[in-house]
């Protein structure tokens, strides 16, 4: 193994598992750095499911490679593997009480009894449950079911926590308390977590990078920060966050920026990441046509956006008041509907619909994205 692959807990090549001849999980490849917390994310049937099953070793790849600490453990069934798996069903023991579930794995170990109290209390200390040892499991919230389902698995010492969606069966709030507790968790027991979610909000809240897959494939593997404003493809630009998509033409390098026609206007985007510029001409690799991703909070209206670099005339159509944003839809003529979120605050402006604004957004805000439009929710 290269000195590269044995700082990663996890690493996958290639990946694929085929369904009745439709792949579930197309040639993914993904590495997971130790004590690193990553998510798995995309709409329902995605394949992520599929993908974590194979990555616990329950699930056997039709090709592709795991390794599990530099180990290739492709072949091991999941009980041969320093991993664990976590799903939305706890499957906690309903007739014992905390402690006794989550000192199974260790009695099932044979270790002895003392080193057994103090691992179970140290993990309960983890999840702060400490007075809880005694309790009957049919005693516990959702939330401490919860907490319990992971000192159980931590209690283990893992190499890598694998989590199926074990939130989803939690309410809103409960379910945001528990996002922080599991960053926490994660990082006070330094375990690595790779867990899987369709909430693209759960994903930016607890993750260092996010995986987004649509129709088995990993679109883009990044962190939060980066997928937002860099998406890779308009699919990532829709699912994560609100996006603008605008069809533009003819993209070009000029200077430190992209720019890009719409029509008979000229807008500037940011430059793509690994910019074409050492090419002899830095503009030859780049797609004739593409997508302008501008994410709804970056379009200013009215006077602020006088001075922008990117500016059109538009109509609102609609406004929204969602308590903290003020969300407006705009007719920008052509075919070309946008839409503006303006944080609320007492005294900000307000436009009605009918009135003609100035709609405008920053060159940093704009991002080009080349190849086919694909679908997606947004
Ligand atoms: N055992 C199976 N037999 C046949 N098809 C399967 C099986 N498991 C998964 N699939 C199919 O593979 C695809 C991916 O499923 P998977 O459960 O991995 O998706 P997912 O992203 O986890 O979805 P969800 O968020 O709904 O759980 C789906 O089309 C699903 O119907």
């Amino acid at each position: 193994m290269s000195e590269t692959t044995a700082a990663l807990a996890l690493e996958a090549r290639a990946l694929s598992r085929r369904f009745d001849g439709r792949p579930a999980v197309d040639r993914v490849s993904l590495d997971v750095r130790e004590g690193e917390f990553i998510s798995l994310l995309g709409p329902s049937g995605c394949g992520k499911t599929t993908l974590l099953r194979m990555l616990g070793g329950l699930e056997l790849p039709d090709e592709g490679t795991i390794w599990l600490s530099g180990r290739d453990v492709t072949h091991i069934p999941a009980h041969g593997r320093q991993s664990h798996m976590i799903f939305q069903q706890l499957a906690l023991f309903p007739h014992m009480n905390v402690e006794r579930n989550i000192a199974y794995g260790l009695k099932l170990k044979k270790l002895p009894k003392t080193e057994i109290r103090r691992r179970v209390g140290e993990a309960l200390e983890l999840v702060e449950l400490g007075g809880y040892g005694q309790r009957p499991v049919s005693a516990l919230s959702g939330g401490q079911a919860q907490r319990v389902a992971i000192a159980r698995a931590l209690v283990n010492e893992p190499k890598v926590l694998l989590l199926d969606e074990p939130l989803s069966a939690l309410d809103a709030r409960l379910r945001l308390n528990m996002q922080r507790e599991l960053k926490r968790i994660q990082r006070e027991s330094g375990t690595t977590f790779v867990f899987v979610t369709h909430d693209q909000n759960e994903a930016m809240n607890v993750s260092d990078r996010i995986g987004v897959m649509s129709a088995g494939r990993l679109l883009q593997y990044a962190s939060p920060e980066e997928i937002y404003d860099r998406p890779a493809d308009a699919f990532v630009a829709s699912f994560i966050g609100a996006t603008n998509l605008i069809d533009v033409q003819s993209p070009s390098v000029d200077g430190d920026a992209l720019t890009v026609r719409w029509r008979a206007r000229t807008f500037r985007a940011r430059l793509p990441q690994a910019p074409p510029s050492a090419a002899p001409d830095a503009s030859a690799s780049l797609p004739a046509a593409g997508q302008l991703s501008v994410r709804h909070e970056y379009v200013r209206l009215g006077p602020a956006a006088a001075n922008l670099p990117n500016t059109l005339d538009a109509v609102v159509v609609e406004r929204q008041y969602v308590g903290t944003a003020l969300r407006y839809a705009l007719d920008a003529g052509h075919g070309l509907r946008l839409h503006a979120s303006a944080p609320h605050s007492p005294g900000a402006p307000v436009h009605e619909p009918g009135e003609t604004v100035v709609a405008g957004w920053d060159t940093q805000a704009a991002v080009f994205l080349g190849g086919e439009p694909e679908g997606g929710a947004s």
